[in-house]
């Protein structure tokens, strides 16, 4: 039944030209979206109301017909529903108490899923009203990248809070990251039984971290996510996003189980292109070559599609749209990916 192009990709069959949907597709660069944002009042009620979040979802798929929509919320709703206290401060971003030792057999797992239930409805609601060759993604945040929010209390360029906890206490912190990924499982589940098609696992502080911590708190959590997924939900694809990782993206696949891999901008493409052999891959446009526009979106573009349009490819940026980006240079891109020839 899937003539999802998007799913077809992820099923392995190369499609030319690809399918495409942009990370952070629905934000601030959209001026409907500034509108829904204005009424609803603060980000985190905008995420728990299904009405404005279904709305915000369909914004960018009705403008430009990507091949995939994702649910509109965060990967911050999980500590959040955990009983961290968050908001999201104008120009700042997310701000939270910070987590200590002592705060992590006090996370309040029972419960998790009454409070996330609005996100369960935005799903629901959203598989009724998409087009049926709209494949719907859900997604969570990898264990790590949550945590590095939780231990420093706000984004970080460096994530030092949470590699040095990480270092200093490593019992508690793989029981914090065992924690985050046993309900971050239940989350995928319950989204997947609420009518995602596909899950993805974004994971973009996995670039600060040294080989060992790489496979100890980026890849064992991921990995025990996909196997509890997928031992209940065995043929949903999962993509797992571990930006920045680099040379280690080489060994991801195989020791998560993910089913496809995001790749970010900095990644050469021939080293894209041996990745692909082994599976689907979803990438990796400088999202700064779409602010820019004109030459430098076209030439990007068409290097990816040039070197990577020969297998099952989904065509994305790197990392999410910035909300400076004129809403013509997406038009622009998709343009230019859907008019390919080979
Ligand atoms: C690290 C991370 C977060 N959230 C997310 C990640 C992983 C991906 C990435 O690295 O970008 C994931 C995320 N956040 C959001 C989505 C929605 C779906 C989509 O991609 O369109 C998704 C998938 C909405 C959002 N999440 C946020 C916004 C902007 C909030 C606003 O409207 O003011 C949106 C649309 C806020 C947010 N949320 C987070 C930060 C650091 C910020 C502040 C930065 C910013 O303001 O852009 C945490």
């Amino acid at each position: 039944m899937t003539e999802r192009k998007f799913l077809e990709a992820l099923s392995g069959q190369t499609a030319f030209p690809p399918p495409i949907w942009m990370m952070r597709q629905a934000g601030r660069y959209l001026p409907e979206y500034r509108d829904i944002r204005k009424k609803a009042g603060s980000f985190l009620d905008l995420c728990y109301n299904p009405d404005f979040a279904v709305e915000v979802t369909l914004q960018p798929i009705r403008r430009f017909g990507f091949d995939a929509a994702i649910l509109f919320s965060d990967i911050l709703v999980v500590p959040h529903a955990l009983g961290r206290d968050l908001r999201f401060e104008e120009g700042v971003g997310p701000l939270m108490t910070p987590l200590g030792k002592e705060d992590i057999s006090a996370l309040e797992i029972t419960g998790v899923h009454e409070r996330l239930a609005p996100v369960y409805e935005t799903v629901r609601r959203l598989r009724r009203e998409l087009p049926r060759e709209t494949a719907l993604i859900g997604f969570c945040g990898a264990p790590w990248t949550v945590a590095t929010y939780m231990i420093a209390g706000r984004g970080t360029p460096d994530q030092a809070p949470a590699r040095l906890f990480g270092h200093s206490s490593p019992e508690a912190f793989a029981h914090l990251l065992d924690r985050l990924a046993a309900c971050s499982a239940e989350y995928l589940i319950r989204q997947i039984d609420a009518g995602a098609d596909a899950v993805q696992i974004f994971d973009s502080w996995a670039g600060v971290l040294d080989e060992a911590s790489f496979h100890a708190w980026c890849e064992r959590p991921v990995a025990e996510i996909v196997r509890r997924v997928r031992e209940r939900r065995p043929t949903v694809p999962i993509i797992g996003f571990p930006k920045g990782a680099g040379m280690l993206y080489a060994g991801y696949r195989q020791t998560t189980g993910v089913t496809a891999l995001g790749l970010d901008w900095t990644l050469p493409l021939a080293e894209a292109r041996r990745l692909q052999a082994e599976g689907p891959i979803q990438g990796n446009l400088d999202p700064m070559r779409l602010l820019a526009g004109g030459r430098a979106l076209e030439e990007g573009v068409d290097a990816i599609l040039a070197t990577l349009g020969g297998g099952p490819l989904i065509f994305n940026l790197g990392h999410g749209v910035t909300p400076e980006t004129p809403v013509e240079h997406v038009e622009a891109m998709v343009r230019r990916v859907r008019e390919a020839v080979r």
